[in-house]
C-alpha cells in the first residue's frame, strides 16, 4: 500500500510456545484513524512494542513512512508518537511540564511548547490540574489524570503516525469524549493513527477502519459498516439472563424468531433478528421476562459490539452464526 504512513506485513512474534502476533499485516494512511481491538491478551501490546522497536520481530516486515522499522527502529521512532499503555513516568512534574517537555523533545521550540501544552489543556479539560504535581505512590494526580496527561504528551507535537495504546483506561466519562475527538483531530490534520482499544462503542464512532485481532490473528478488518456485516436492516435483541439461568434462545430449533446470530457474553444474550421479526421477538421476550427467565430484554439496532464478540468468542463460549464466515472474511 504506497500511501500508507505504516505498512506491517506478515508479522509473527512467540514468546515461547505463544504466538503473540501470528502473520498479522495491518496498514495506517495518513489521515486515517485506525482501530486495533482486541481481548486481554490478543497481542496488541507485542504489536504496538515492535512497531517501536521495543521488541524485534521473528519474522514480517514494519515500514513507517519510507523507513523499514526493523533494520532501522531509531529512525522510524523520529516519525512515531507512542502513548504507552503504562503509565508514564512524570512523578515530580506538573502535566504542563511533562507536555512541554514532551514537545521540546520532539524538536518544538520552548515557546511552541508551551502553547502545545496550553492548546491541549484546553482540548482535553486539563487546566485544573495542569500545574498540580505529580507526587511518588500515585500521589498528587488522579490514574484518570495521569493518563490523559501521557495522551496529551504523544499529542505536543504533530507527527505522522501516532500510536495509542489503550488511552481511554481509568477517564471519566466526559473527558474520554474529548479524548476522542482529539485522536479524530489529529487524524483529520493528516497524521496517521493507531489506536489500541477495548472500548469498541466509543471507537466505532471516530475510527474510519478497524482490525480486530484474537489470539495473535486478525480475524477481521474493514470499515466498521463493514464490519457490522448484517443488513442494516436487522436488529439486535438483547435478552438479560438471570443469575445461573439457562439461556432460552441457546437451541436454535425451539426459537419462535430466525435469529441470524447468536452471541453469548456473561450474562447477556445478544441476538440478530431481521427487522421484520421485531414483533414476534418483543411478544416472545416480554413473555420470557412475565415468567421470570429473564431479567429484561432490549430491542435496538445491531452495533459493531455483536459482531466483536462473535469474531472474539472462545471455544466453550455459545456462538452461532449464519453470517460469521462472512464477515470474518472482509
Ligand atoms: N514478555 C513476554 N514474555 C512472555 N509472554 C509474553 C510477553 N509479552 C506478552 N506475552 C504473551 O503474549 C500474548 C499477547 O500479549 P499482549 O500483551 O501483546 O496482549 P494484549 O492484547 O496487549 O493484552 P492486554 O489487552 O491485556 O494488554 C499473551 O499470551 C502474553 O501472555
Amino acid at each position: 500500500m504506497t500511501d500508507a504512513i505504516l505498512d506491517v506485513v506478515g508479522l509473527t512474534r512467540s514468546f515461547g510456545t505463544v504466538v503473540a502476533n501470528d502473520n498479522v499485516t495491518l496498514h495506517v494512511r495518513a489521515g486515517d484513524v485506525v482501530g486495533l481491538l482486541g481481548h486481554n491478551g490478543a497481542g496488541k501490546t507485542t504489536l504496538v512494542s515492535q512497531l517501536v522497536g521495543l521488541l524485534r520481530p521473528d519474522a514480517g516486515t514494519i515500514r513507517i513512512g519510507a523507513t523499514d522499522a526493523v533494520a532501522d527502529p531509531a529512525s522510524a521512532r523520529r516519525h512515531v508518537a507512542l502513548q504507552p499503555q503504562a503509565q508514564a513516568p512524570i512523578d515530580g512534574l506538573t502535566p504542563r511540564q511533562a507536555i512541554e517537555l514532551a514537545g521540546r523533545i520532539r524538536g518544538l521550540t520552548t515557546r511552541d511548547a508551551r502553547a502545545a501544552a496550553t492548546d491541549l489543556a484546553d482540548e482535553l479539560d486539563l487546566g485544573p490540574w495542569l500545574d498540580r504535581r505529580a507526587l511518588a505512590e500515585g500521589g498528587g494526580l488522579s490514574g484518570g489524570i495521569r493518563r490523559l496527561t501521557s495522551f496529551a504528551m504523544a499529542l505536543a507535537a504533530p507527527m505522522p503516525l501516532l500510536v495509542l495504546d489503550e488511552p481511554t483506561n481509568d477517564i471519566d466519562a466526559s473527558r474520554r469524549r474529548l479524548l476522542w475527538e482529539a485522536v479524530r483531530r489529529r487524524g483529520d490534520q493528516g497524521s496517521g493513527v493507531l489506536v489500541v482499544t477495548h472500548n469498541v462503542a466509543e471507537a466505532e464512532r471516530i475510527v474510519d477502519d478497524l482490525v480486530i485481532l484474537h489470539r495473535g490473528r486478525v480475524v477481521a478488518s474493514g470499515s466498521p459498516a463493514r464490519l457490522r456485516g448484517t443488513q442494516d436492516t436487522d436488529l439486535r435483541l438483547e435478552l438479560q439472563l438471570q443469575p445461573e439461568a439457562d439461556d432460552p434462545s441457546a437451541d436454535p430449533e425451539g426459537l419462535p424468531i430466525t435469529a441470524v446470530r447468536h452471541v453469548r457474553a456473561g450474562r447477556r444474550v445478544l441476538l440478530t433478528v431481521p427487522t421484520g421479526e421485531a414483533a414476534p421477538a418483543v411478544t416472545w421476550a416480554t413473555a420470557l421476562r412475565e415468567q421470570e427467565r429473564i431479567d429484561g430484554f432490549a430491542l435496538g439496532p445491531v452495533t459493531l459490539e455483536d459482531t466483536y464478540l462473535a469474531l472474539t468468542a472462545d471455544a466453550g463460549d455459545v456462538v452461532s452464526t449464519s453470517t460469521e464466515e462472512e464477515v470474518a472474511h472482509v
